[in-house]
C-alpha cells in the first residue's frame, strides 16, 4: 500500500491572465511534515485553496488518501479528512472554547422539533482530552473567543484541526501574528502533531521555524514550483537562493 496521502500532477491555476499556480507536481508521505515557502505572490495560499476545496482548479489532478478527489467546496474537504488552519481564523467571538472546537459539529443530547439541546458536558470532556493530545494549554475553557490572545485563538484553531484532521492537516502562516512565547506554544502543538504521526504543510516565512519544525521545503516561484529540499541537505542561504531565484532545480516532480 502506498503511504502517500496527498499528490498533485500538474495543478493549475489561473485567474484570468494571472497563472497563479503551474504544473504543481508534489507529494506528501503519511505522518510528514514539509514547508512551504516562497516569496509574496508565489503561489503558496493558491496551491492550498486548491487542495482544500476553496476553488476549482483550472487544470490538474489531485489524489488524497487513495482516491482521485475533486473537491466541491470546503466542507467536502474537511469531510475527507483535510483540516485547515488559515489566518483569517473562522472562529466564533461570542462563543467559548468547546463550541468553537465543535462549531458545526456540535454534540446534540435530543432534540425538541427544531430546537437541540447540545451536550456540554461531553464536548467540555472531549475539548479536555483534544487539547490535552495535542498539548494546547487554555487556561480557561469557559472564556469566549472575544477575551482571548492571538495566540490563544490560534492554538483553539489548532486544536480544532487536529480535533477533527484525521488525516491532513494544512497551516497557512500560522505564527505570522504572534508574539515569541505565543509562537513557541503553536511551534510546540506542531511537534506533538508529529509525535502524533499527523501529516502537515506549513506555509511560513519564518526560515527558523520551518527548519526546527518540518522534514522536506518546497520552494514555489512565480506559480512553479522550484526546489524540493530534503531538510538535512540544504540551509537557510540555498532556500533564500530558490525563493530570489539565484538558483532553480530541474525538477520532474516535487516528489520525495
Ligand atoms: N482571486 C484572485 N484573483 C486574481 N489574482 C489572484 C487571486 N488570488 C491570488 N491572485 C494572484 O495570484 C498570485 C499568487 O498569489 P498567492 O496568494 O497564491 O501568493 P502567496 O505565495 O500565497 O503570497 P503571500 O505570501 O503574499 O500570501 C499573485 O500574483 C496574486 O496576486
Amino acid at each position: 500500500m502506498s503511504d502517500i496521502i496527498l499528490r498533485t500532477e500538474g495543478l493549475t491555476k489561473h485567474y484570468g491572465g494571472v497563472h497563479a499556480l503551474v504544473d504543481a507536481d508534489f507529494e506528501l508521505r503519511q505522518g510528514e511534515h514539509v514547508a512551504i515557502m516562497g516569496d509574496n505572490g508565489a503561489g503558496k495560499s493558491t496551491f492550498v485553496r486548491q487542495i482544500t476545496g476553496v476553488e476549482r482548479r483550472t487544470s490538474g489532478k489531485v489524489w488524497f488518501d487513495g482516491r482521485e478527489v475533486d473537491f466541491p467546496g470546503p466542507l467536502h474537504a474537511r469531510e475527507a479528512g483535510i483540516e485547515a488552519v488559515f489566518q483569517n481564523l473562522a472562529l466564533a467571538d461570542d462563543l467559548d472554547v468547546p463550541s468553537n472546537l465543535f462549531l458545526g459539529r456540535e454534540k446534540i443530547l435530543f432534540n425538541l422539533g427544531p430546537f437541540s439541546i447540545l451536550d456540554r458536558k461531553a464536548m467540555r470532556q472531549a475539548t479536555e482530552a483534544a487539547l490535552k493530545r495535542t498539548a494546547v494549554k487554555i487556561p480557561n475553557l469557559g472564556n469566549t473567543i472575544r477575551h482571548m490572545s492571538g495566540g490563544q485563538r490560534q492554538c483553539v484553531a489548532i486544536a480544532r484541526a487536529a480535533t477533527f484532521a484525521s488525516k491532513l492537516i494544512i497551516m497557512d502562516e500560522p505564527t505570522a501574528a504572534l508574539g515569541v512565547q505565543e509562537t513557541a506554544q503553536v511551534e510546540n502543538i506542531v511537534r506533538t502533531l508529529k509525535d502524533n504521526g499527523e501529516s502537515l504543510i506549513l506555509i511560513s516565512h519564518n526560515m527558523r521555524q520551518v527548519f526546527d519544525l518540518v522534514d522536506r521545503i518546497i520552494v514555489f516561484r512565480r506559480g512553479r514550483i522550484v526546489a524540493n529540499l530534503r531538510k538535512e541537505e540544504t540551509d537557510g542561504q540555498d532556500v533564500v537562493a530558490y525563493i530570489t531565484g539565484a538558483k532553480s532545480q530541474n525538477l520532474a516532480a516535487a516528489a520525495l
